[in-house]
């Protein structure tokens, strides 16, 4: 049961798509730091007290390919709250790329990872792009998981992988390139 409101809603962001062209999301637990892989990446800004997202957020820059190309991406940020899975999951349609993200620091983050990637799986196109992102990098003291864990379930679903930390912005530029890249 979806009212008019969302059809409207809905219709915006795929008019949008249709617009910018490249479009990525972000996708993950809540509190795992995607609005500020956004924000950093976007405006070079981070927010030590965001507020949790609702819905779904965006941005828009254009990034420089490798093969000099200039193109506009357009990267969603989309709720990690469970009560907001129904909005987010038709996002998924349509996206390039998507930054899969959990928390260094938090062992559910990361063991939800499977089921965020069978969502986005069963939801989003085949040939999309995903990149498993552990993000806080700077946290090293609260560290519980660590890079080989993450390198093998990357490998076993044939993901690539990489490390962030939105504070510190350390990797943020280059986990959306390698994304964008392909
Ligand atoms: N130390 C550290 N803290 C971070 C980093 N990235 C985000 N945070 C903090 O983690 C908290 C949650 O960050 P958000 O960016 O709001 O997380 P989110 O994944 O967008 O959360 P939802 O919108 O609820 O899905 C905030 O207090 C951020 O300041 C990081 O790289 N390092």
């Amino acid at each position: 049961n979806v009212n008019i409101y969302t059809y409207i809603y809905l219709s915006y962001f795929h008019f949008t798509i249709f617009y910018f062209g490249c479009l990525v999301v972000l996708i993950g637990d809540s509190g795992v730091g995607k609005s500020n892989l956004l924000s950093r990446f976007t405006r070079d800004e981070f927010n030590l007290e965001s507020k949790s997202t609702i819905g779904v957020e965006f941005a828009t820059k254009s990034i420089e390919l490798k093969n000099n190309k200039i193109i506009k991406a357009q990267i969603w940020d989309t709720a990690g709250q469970e009560r907001y899975r129904a909005i987010t999951s038709a996002y998924y349609r349509g996206a390039v790329g998507a930054l899969l993200v959990y928390d260094i620091t938090k062992k559910n983050s990361f063991e939800n990872i499977e089921k965020w990637l069978k969502e986005l799986r069963d939801n989003a196109d085949s040939n999309i792009v995903i990149l498993l992102v552990g993000n806080k990098s700077d946290l090293k003291h609260l560290r519980v998981i660590n890079d080989n864990d993450a390198t093998q379930f990357a490998k076993k679903e044939k993901l690539a992988f990489i490390e962030t930390s939105a504070l510190e912005a350390t990797n943020v530029e280059l986990a959306f390139h390698q994304l964008l890249n392909g």
